[in-house]
């Protein structure tokens, strides 16, 4: 990678002498339009946020330009200023965006369609700017940067080329894979204690800056704006030009930018309306027969030489204190849980305390899933009171109550499935430790009680393995490591042997019982297998019809009437 970093500086330092005024001219710009191709693959190819809004950062930041330049002046310190405004103005902007796009609630789509209308307002703004902004004629005339156009080339491809290695050595370190991890399983992030809104907001502001840097190059280079280099058809094209490339590749996007720019400027002089077919047609086949991009048929090349990583266990004991074996990690008054006029859950009352393993049995349809919902999501509205640690949870968001100690087993396992499982258990301690932003260790560090999990079932042999290769039962295993690798004080395992051979729940229901028995977990079990329930519970409460109608030992349950009939489907409430 090295190796091409400084073929290409080669390039772009001695290009001016080879090529001629219009390539030296066309390929400035592609190289400014590169860069923002490189913003939108970090949003979409890496995050999953489809977006066409980076064009109106682009423009936002041409503008601020091309406006300091006109209305104040041009000097050494106002060139300084057009540059700061152009930075700062759309990082403010991208900051608002990004809060709107994501607050919490918000959908993919919504942030899309959020994404198509700023251009549009932006565009309207300009051109409703009167003189200020030249309003459908744009600006142009003001002074711009002395750098002759050679000096114009090699400055946009430094900081094309800086762009491009920073982006590469990025999206590998542990913050550029969590980008990754939320674009595989937003929710599982969520359950993790991060927040994704966060760091999305975060990501658009300054990736709305690095636009606005575009912004301002091109505002020099070209000593002209106009008003649809910030419309949502640009935004359109830096998306086609990304999926043409590569998304997820950074140097995908970034050819594919440069490549189609600059035939699309030989082109379309000769073939003015046939060759925006050509690529719209380019991008249909482009989509249907390799959806990967160009980037694809060389990254599948290269795919297979994954790194090496080490799982070592944490000095802590993770065992929970005399002290706090007293205080009950969980506490439940009056819950009662509605969808409209369905009710769900009624009046459920119930305590755990540390080392208790406490399944949650009843028919399908009683209210297991959504009793599991109601304790780690403090969002939901409810009736009546949880409390984990004797803090009431309500408003508390998914990653606020991980914060207070729940960690949350899915019944369908809940991974990151383009990950290798030691990068799904690196993310884990994104909790613990900041994301380094440059690198990520070769030695994952995890909780004692996790590594004896991933010993269990086999997969300390499996670091480097890709999720996407792991057995059901691997995958079940796998996500309990997560979940365990959190630290909770509270663990929800919904179904965990669901689907599982009988040698795989048995692991499952050893571990089950070491986490909660010996280390002093406390765990919380909804589960369809009576003999599993039989075998591995310290207490058993049933469900029926959204109402707790027995709390009590296994004998409690297995002696009770109630429950007898409830499993023969005779008791109605
Ligand atoms: N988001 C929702 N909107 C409307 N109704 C819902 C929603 N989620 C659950 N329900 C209803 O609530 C009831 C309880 O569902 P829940 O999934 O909690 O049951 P369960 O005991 O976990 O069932 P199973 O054993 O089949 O998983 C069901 O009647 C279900 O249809």
């Amino acid at each position: 990678m090295a190796a091409l970093a400084l073929s290409a500086l080669l390039l772009v330092i001695f290009g001016p002498l080879v090529l001629d005024r219009f390539s030296l001219n066309v390929l400035a710009r592609s190289m400014i339009y590169a860069m923002l191709a490189v913003t939108v693959d970090l949003l979409w190819g890496y995050t999953g946020i489809l977006t066409f809004g980076q064009a109106a950062f682009f423009g936002v930041g041409a503008y601020a330009t091309a406006m300091v330049l006109t209305h104040i002046g041009a000097s050494p310190s106002l060139f300084v200023l057009a540059l700061v405004a152009a930075i700062l103005v759309p990082l403010v902007l991208g900051l608002a965006v990004g809060w709107l796009s994501f607050y919490h609630g918000s959908t993919p789509l919504y942030a899309t369609v959020i994404s198509l209308v700023v251009p549009i307002v932006i565009t309207q703004l300009i051109y409703s700017g009167g003189i200020w902004t030249g309003s459908s004629s744009g600006m142009v005339g003001y002074q711009t940067l002395p750098l002759g156009l050679p000096g114009f080339f090699r400055l946009t491809g430094v900081c094309l080329l800086v762009l491009a290695v920073v982006a590469f050595v990025f999206v590998r370190s542990d913050a550029g894979r969590l980008l990754v991890a939320i674009r595989d399983n937003e929710t599982r992030v969520a359950y993790l204690g991060i927040s994704p809104a966060r760091i999305k907001i975060a990501l658009m502001a300054v990736l709305a800056g690095v636009a606005g840097l575009a912004g301002f190059l091109f505002a020099n280079a070209s000593g002209v704006v106009a008003p649809e280099n910030s419309g949502f058809v640009f935004g359109t094209e830096l998306v086609v030009w990304t999926a043409l490339g590569g998304r997820g590749t950074i140097f995908g996007p970034l050819l594919g930018a440069i490549g189609i720019d600059y035939l699309s400027a030989n082109l379309s002089g000769e073939l003015p309306f046939l060759w925006q077919l050509v690529v719209g047609g380019l991008f249909v086949v482009m989509i249907i027969l390799l959806p990967g991009g160009l980037a694809s048929l060389v990254t599948a090349r290269f795919a297979q030489g994954g790194r090496k990583r080490r799982l070592d266990a944490l000095p802590s004991a993770t065992r929970v204190d005399a002290m706090a074996l007293c205080a009950p990690v969980v506490s439940v008054t009056g819950l009662g849980k509605s969808f409209g006029a369905l009710s769900v859950l009624k009046g459920i009352d119930f305590t755990i305390r540390p080392g208790e393993l406490v399944s949650v049995v009843g028919p399908n349809g009683a209210g297991k899933t959504t009793l599991m919902r109601c304790l780690s999501d403090g969002t939901e509205a409810i009736e009546g009171r949880v409390e984990i640690g004797g803090r009431d949870i309500a408003g508390l968001p998914p990653q606020k109550v991980v914060a207070l100690g729940v960690g949350r087993k899915f019944q369908v396992a809940s991974v990151f499935d383009s990950m290798t499982v030691a990068e799904c258990l690196r993310m884990v301690r994104m909790r613990h430790e900041r994301p380094a932003l440059t690198q990520s260790p070769d030695a994952i560090d995890l909780p004692p009680a996790a590594i004896e999990i991933l010993r269990l079932t086999g997969l300390t042999d499996m670091a480097d393995r890709h999720v996407s290769l792991l057995s059901h039962g691997q995958r079940q295993a796998l996500e309990l490591a997560m979940v365990v690798a959190l630290e909770p004080r509270l663990i929800l395992l919904d179904e965990p042997t669901a689907g599982l051979s009988k040698a795989e729940r048995m692991t499952i229901g050893v571990v089950l019982k070491r986490l909660t028995a010996d280390l002093g977990f406390a765990a919380i079990l909804v589960e369809h297998d009576l003999d599993f329930v039989r075998e591995i519970s310290s207490r058993i409460v049933v469900l029926h019809q959204g109402k707790l109608v027995l709390d009590g030992t296994v004998e409690d349950v297995v002696q009770s009437e109630t429950v007898r009939t409830i499993y023969s489907g005779g008791a109605h409430a």
